[in-house]
Order: C-alpha cells, then sequence, then structure tokens
C-alpha cells in the first residue's frame, strides 16, 4: 500500500467551494475528465460535459449527478475533430451562459493510426492542439467577463520527446503514431505559454498538466500500451488520482503568477526547452491561426 500511495501522487489539497461558478470540460464523460468534473459538481459548479458523444455523456452525468447530490451537470455535444461542431457547442453555450470561470481542455486522443478531421487536419494536431486552440478562442471573451477565470491545459510529460515540424506539421511526409501524440502533447505546451502572455493583465490564467500515467481508455489504439499498463497496474495512477493535478491547476489559491507554467503531481514540473521556446510558440500560435481560418492578436 505504501509504494502505491507513493505512485498516486499530489492531492489537490484547496478547500475551494464553487456554488454559481460555470465549469466547461472538454472529454469528460471519461477517465481523467469525468473525475475532474464529479469533484468539481461536489464542490458546487455547473459543469458542463462537452463530448463526442451525448449518450456517453449522459450516462457520466447522471452518475455524477447521483454522487454529487449536485444537478447541475449537463451535457453538451462537442466534437473536436470538426470545426462545425466546436463552433456549434461555443454558440449553444455562449447563447445559454453568461459566465465561464474556468475551462478544461482536457479530452484527447493518442497512437491512432493515420487519420484527418473533418477540416483535414492529422487527428492529434486536430483534436488534441488545434480543436482547444479554437474552441478557447470562442470562449475567451465569457472568460474575460468572469475573472478571475482559468484555462487548464492537459499536455503529457510526453511532449518532452514532442517536435514542431512546420514544414510537415500534418505528419503527411513522415508519419509516426507515437510521435504525432508527443508533437501534439507539446503543441498544448507551447499554446499554453503563448496564451499566458497574451492573457497578462486580463484576470485570466492558464496552466498546463502532466496528470501522470492514468488508468483511463486513452490507451486503447496501443496494443502494446495497453499490456503495459495492466501489467505495471500497481503503479499507475486511478482516473481520480489523474485528475488531482487538474483539479491543483483550477482551483489552488494564488496560483495567478505561475500563469504559463506547467505542472504534475500538483506541483511546477520541468518543462522540455522545446517547449520554453518563445518563437516556436509564437509561430505555432500564427500557423494555427491561418489553418484555422481566425485572427486571434
Ligand atoms: N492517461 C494517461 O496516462 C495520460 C498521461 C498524460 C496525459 N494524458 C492526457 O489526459 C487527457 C485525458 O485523457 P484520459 O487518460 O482521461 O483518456 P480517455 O481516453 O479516458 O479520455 C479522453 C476523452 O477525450 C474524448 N475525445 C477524444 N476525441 C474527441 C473528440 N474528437 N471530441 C471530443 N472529445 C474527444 C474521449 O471521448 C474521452 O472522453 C488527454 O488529453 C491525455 O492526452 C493522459
Amino acid at each position: 500500500p505504501s509504494i502505491r500511495k507513493f505512485f498516486a501522487g499530489g492531492v489537490c489539497r484547496s478547500n475551494v467551494q464553487l456554488p454559481g461558478k460555470v465549469v466547461v470540460i472538454t472529454g469528460a464523460n471519461t477517465g481523467i475528465g469525468k473525475e475532474t468534473a464529479r469533484e468539481l459538481a461536489r464542490r458546487g459548479a455547473r459543469v458542463y460535459i462537452a463530448c463526442r458523444d451525448v449518450l456517453k455523456g449522459e450516462s457520466a452525468a447522471s452518475e455524477i449527478r447521483a454522487d454529487t447530490k449536485n444537478s447541475q451537470v449537463l451535457v453538451r455535444k462537442l466534437d473536436l475533430s470538426d470545426t462545425k461542431s466546436i463552433r456549434a457547442f461555443a454558440e449553444g453555450f455562449l447563447a445559454e451562459e453568461k459566465q465561464l470561470h474556468i475551462l478544461i481542455n482536457n479530452a484527447g486522443v493518442m497512437m491512432c493510426p493515420y487519420s484527418k478531421t473533418a477540416d483535414g487536419f492529422e487527428t492529434h494536431l486536430g483534436v488534441n492542439h488545434l480543436g482547444h486552440f479554437l474552441l478557447t478562442h470562442l470562449l475567451l471573451e465569457r472568460l474575460k467577463e468572469s475573472t478571475p477565470a482559468r484555462v487548464v491545459n492537459l499536455s503529457s510529460v510526453a511532449h518532452h520527446v514532442g517536435k514542431i515540424h512546420f514544414h510537415d506539421l500534418q505528419g503527411e511526409k513522415r508519419y509516426s503514431r507515437g510521435f504525432a501524440y508527443c508533437h501534439s502533447k507539446l503543441a498544448n505546451m507551447l499554446f499554453t505559454r503563448e496564451l499566458a502572455k497574451r492573457l497578462q493583465g486580463t484576470g485570466v490564467t492558464t496552466y498546463a498538466v502532466h496528470p501522470g500515467v492514468v488508468s483511463s481508455e486513452l490507451v486503447r489504439h496501443s496494443f502494446l500500451l495497453c499490456l503495459l499498463w495492466r501489467i505495471f497496474s500497481p503503479f499507475v495512477k486511478s482516473a481520480r488520482e489523474g485528475a488531482q493535478t487538474s483539479l491543483h491547476c483550477a482551483l489552488a489559491e494564488g496560483l495567478e503568477p505561475l500563469s504559463g507554467k506547467y505542472f504534475s503531481d500538483c506541483k511546477r514540473a520541468w518543462v522540455s526547452p522545446r517547449a520554453r521556446d518563445n518563437k516556436t510558440a509564437e509561430r505555432l500560435w500564427n500557423v494555427s491561426c491561418e489553418l484555422l481560418g481566425i485572427q486571434w492578436d
């Protein structure tokens, strides 16, 4: 049990309660996102589960409602692999909510075979980075109207092996599904860094998170990882344990001066040199805007 405790990582120690606060979490029908949603609902927030499959979302939401006695757990359709769906979600949300205090960009895909999103983006880059980039852009005014507000981006320790290949961003010349995931997680880091810079003085802050090695559906595309996760299961975090760093970044008081930083086990963690490169961060921002056809100064 003590080894188990060691690998469980840090625990979010914040006592902040959230009555009257509004939260959006992407991909919160399973895994880390679902457990993050459960805890935020327990603290009284109105929680929007933004997910691809509304039926699966409803099943998670009814479980969370029953568990937390919070009826304000709502499900809305969001497919990050389709910018039309992202725009429709944002439009619906902005029409029904006057405030947004916490946005958790949690959804992700890992090691899927080469495929493209509805808009023709390589899937890892399209879902993990560009989808959340567009979503944040569309919801930013609400966040700014609801300060203090936070954006939490789920990255990964895998960002250390990622690289941004501007000459082959979509992996059309060379594709490795393992590296494609790492590149997209580096993009999450660079997005957080650049976003923090651009949000200075607005009251909206942002953080990147490595949740740990967590038992979830993320590894479903890789037989080898499924096997490894099983063999090493005593050292793999539960989804609840994996949610702690997201919760810490969403809730901990006094975190504002650390906007743009990277956290693991509820504390600052080491960032790869590539994820500290301001020029790449700025260039990726501009290229992302171009790909999505948006203006975001
Ligand atoms: N599990 C780990 O060990 C681990 C490690 C490092 C980082 N992460 C990150 O944590 C986050 C959560 O992952 P998880 O482990 O809970 O995995 P998970 O597979 O259980 O959850 C990911 C969620 O994203 C959703 N999703 C996938 N594609 C989507 C799309 N196109 N539109 C909307 N939603 C979509 C899935 O339906 C699912 O609900 C991911 O960003 C992942 O990269 C996980």
